[in-house]
């Protein structure tokens, strides 16, 4: 039994209220503990889950790791690669020694963040057939490299994920590829065509976790009925990308003084409105729950806050992009097409108003709404251009250096881009708990970097963020207490096994600089 002891940090847990210097202990792939700082070594090999630890459950067991690709540091536990099978990432805490007598390995976090793994509700990993643009193994590694444990896919791809072999076969694929949980958002109406609702008892039954069109609206009130009372009685929710197309038809950028300006074709608030309010309605009727995607405009967050107080279950997100940026970027960027993206950036005041509600709790999760695309889709004049932006990479970097303390206390900023996720998704994640699946992030909210797109690990190159000097970022990332992600340089030491010494001797950690040599391959090497 090997436990690791993640020690020293800030741990941040909105889940159960705990932000303060503390400790985390993993074993087997689980939490032990998260809390007050431990005195020794043998308090974490000692600490028990109360109540008993849980079994490990199948389905929490952490996917298989990708080879290495983009600094991502893929271990082995010495012996683990014995039998000659695919390399897998180890155990921080390896796997070798399975005696009796536990050995404890300390991981120093003192000066990071320890918080439960990040969890994206809404990306693009473009798996099936359009895999130029992005793989499970190269969005699931971007996703480790932004602190993300989980991410959701939407099902938007080609053909769409509208029938339950298709969410299983991509369920399992991505469990096979990619280094994080990938939960799979399956249609909502056949073929995204806004017609035929899915069959969902199946898609559930198949794995996924929620329905949607993303991407495209469903235009027809009677069909979103439809959507949504089918969706209820299969317990799924669902997850809805506002849009009237007849008010958007042809449009470009926001609606408003700089579309007008410029001559740009526009795509009125409006648009999104009226169907959140639509939706609402429709959902409080069919008794469904409704998760609204990238909300954009100011009046739709004074919608949730109607929907909230009326009573009707209904959650939303907004992405860093819509809280940092306005139509007046887009202009000001010269309408390059990496500032294109649906719904489009608003006015600053619908910017402001995403921010207060993001401050003021209104706001249940962030999404990067991470959309992939090659150079030739964004390779053409604005109009033309593809809508979209990645946002895995940057996400927590960009609101770390923009938005923490303040509007967003740090607790605040992890229930969003954590607790707030799970909760909306009905997944696990989003804690620390005793019991819990060791997904957790580890942050270093003072450190300084540049966004290079070109060293990206996304294939996606498309953001309006390249060269914007960045203060925080994850620099571990462990999925089932496995590291998929470590960043290269970083200081976060390697693991070191230290010896339990009798009960009131304090343990030497271990630091950066002072690792004994002979342990420094406590984790094993790195794959070639
Ligand atoms: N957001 C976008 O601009 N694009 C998304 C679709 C979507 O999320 O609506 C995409 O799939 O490219
Ligand atoms: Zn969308």
């Amino acid at each position: 039994m090997t436990r690791l002891w993640i020690r020293g940090g800030r741990v941040i847990d909105p889940s159960q209220g705990l932000d303060g210097p503390g400790d985390v202990v993993i074993e087997a792939g689980r939490i032990v503990y998260a809390g007050a700082p431990l005195p020794n070594a043998e308090a974490a090999a000692r600490v028990t889950v109360p109540g008993g630890s849980a079994p490990l459950n199948p389905s929490d067991e952490p996917a298989p790791v990708a080879p290495a690709a983009g600094g991502i540091s893929t271990r082995r536990a010495p012996g683990a690669d014995g039998d000659g099978r695919p390399a897998r990432a180890a155990a921080l805490a390896p796997a070798g020694s399975t005696g009796a007598s536990p050995s404890v390995h300390v991981l120093d976090a003192r000066g990071l963040w320890v918080v439960p793994g990040l969890i994206d509700p809404h990306v693009h990993l473009r798996t099936p057939g359009e895999t130029h643009k992005e793989t499970l193994a190269t969005g699931g590694a971007a996703a480790a490299a932004g602190g993300f444990t989980a991410v959701a896919c939407m099902p938007n791809t080609r053909p769409p994920l509208d029938d339950a072999i298709r969410v299983e076969w991509l369920a399992m694929k991505a469990a096979a590829e990619a280094p994080v949980r990938v939960h799979v958002v399956a249609a909502a109406t056949r073929g995204l065509a806004g017609d035929e609702p899915a069959p969902y008892g199946a898609l559930k039954a198949a794995g996924a976790v929620a329905v949607t069109d993303d991407g495209r609206p469903i235009a027809r009130a009677g069909v979103m009925a439809r959507v949504l009372e089918g969706a209820a009685a299969a317990g799924l929710p669902v997850l809805v990308h506002a849009e009237e197309p007849e008010l958007s038809a042809g449009g470009a950028m926001h609606a408003g003084a700089v579309a007008a300006a410029a001559g740009m074709p526009g795509i009125p608030d409006t648009a999104e409105t009226v169907m959140v309010a639509r939706d609402l309605l429709l959902a409080e009727r069919a008794g469904a729950r409704l998760h609204v995607l990238h909300a954009s405009a100011a009046a739709t967050l004074d919608l949730v806050r109607w929907g909230k107080a009326r009573g009707i279950p209904v959650t939303v997100e907004v992405t860093p992009h819509h809280l940092l940026l306005c139509d007046e970027d887009v202009a000001a960027a010269g309408f390059h097409p990496h500032w294109k993206m649906n719904p489009p950036l608003r006015s600053r005041r619908d910017r402001e108003a995403l921010l207060e509600a993001v401050a003021d709790g209104t706001v249940d999760a962030i999404a990067t709404d991470h959309a992939p695309h090659h150079a030739l889709d964004k390779d053409a004049p604005f109009p033309e251009a593809a809508f979209g932006v990645v946002g895995l990479e940057t996400a927590l970097g960009l609101l770390l250096t923009h938005l923490v303390p303040d509007p967003l206390p740090p607790a605040r900023l992890v229930q969003l881009m954590s607790t707030g996720p799970a909760r909306v998704l009905g997944v696990p994640g989003g804690t620390l708990r005793p019991g819990a699946a060791a997904d957790v992030t580890l942050i270093d909210p003072g450190h300084r970097w540049v966004v290079e797109p070109e060293r990206f690990a996304s294939l996606g190159r498309n953001t309006p963020f390249a060269g914007w000097n960045l203060r925080g970022r994850a620099v571990c990332t462990l999925v089932g207490g496995r590291a998929v992600f470590r960043l290269p340089g970083c200081p976060v030491p390697e693991p070191v096994a230290v010896g339990l010494e009798t009960p009131g001797t304090p343990a030497t950690p271990a630091s950066p600089a002072g690792r004994p040599a002979g342990q420094a391959g406590a984790a094993g090497q790195a794959d070639p």
